[in-house]
């Protein structure tokens, strides 16, 4: 059987999140944490997708969900230890990402130096918004992005204040986890993250390139 992917639909292929944290100073200092000299990386499984029409769910366990907005790199070409100077015709596109964090659950976590799964892996706590072609932003060490909770303005920051730029992450991870196509960088968050509750809209874009909006629920107990 012949199947043909299609990139637009990246989510679908089943492929690895990698996100970056502390990686804007600003939202670094907001939760008391020291400005990376080496990324900061953690990992999320495809199971964590969830696009435009389904709702963000609330873990069971969890008292206090976050939003962070982040840029996404879509890599279209794969590769181990890319050089910074090619890292960009690895890129196919980007998405506008949230990385929903369990904020009560990582502050568990960190202080009993186990790693961030519960807070950041669980089933949709990663809404993509569609696919952006690369041409869509020539530059994405430029761009702003914002979030709204019902209505009311959260995040809004430019990825100019990102401390490790796009071609700097793509060689690094790259480094240490070979990349492939249909996988999916988170490049961290600018401040203002803030907790969200259960039956809020969350609305985010990327200036005039995209927007996009979700629901939040609980998850049911089973
Ligand atoms: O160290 C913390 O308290 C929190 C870190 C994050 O959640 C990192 C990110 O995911 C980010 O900066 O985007
Ligand atoms: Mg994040």
């Amino acid at each position: 059987m012949i199947t043909t992917r299609n990139i637009s639909r990246f989510w679908e292929w089943g492929r690895k999140i990698i996100c970056v944290g502390r990686n804007y100073a600003d939202h670094a200092k907001e939760l008391n944490n020291p400005v990376p000299t080496e990324p900061v990386l953690f990992l999320k499984p495809p199971s964590a997708y969830v696009t435009q029409g389904s709702p963000i769910l609330v873990p069971s366990y969890c008292r206090d969900l976050h939003h962070e907005v982040e840029l996404g790199v879509v890599i279209g070409r794969g590769g181990t230890d890319i050089p910074q100077g090619s890292a960009m015709d690895h890129v196919a596109g980007y998405a506008l990402c949230l990385d929903m964090t369990a904020r009560d659950v990582q502050d568990v976590c960190k202080s009993k130096g186990l790693p961030w799964t519960l807070a950041k892996a669980f089933n949709t706590s990663c809404p993509v918004s569609e696919f952006i072609p690369r041409e869509r932003i020539p530059d994405p060490g430029n761009v702003t992005l914002w979030l709204k909770v019902n209505d009311q303005m959260r995040q809004k920051g430019c990825t100019d204040q990102m401390v490790f730029s796009v071609p700097h992450l793509i060689s690094y991870i790259s480094g240490i986890i070979t990349l492939e196509e249909g996988d999916l960088i988170l490049t961290g968050t600018p401040r203002g993250v803030s907790a969200v509750q259960e039956h809020d809209e969350l609305q985010a874009g990327i200036q005039d390139v995209v927007t996009m909006s979700f629901k939040v629920n609980r998850k049911e107990h089973q």
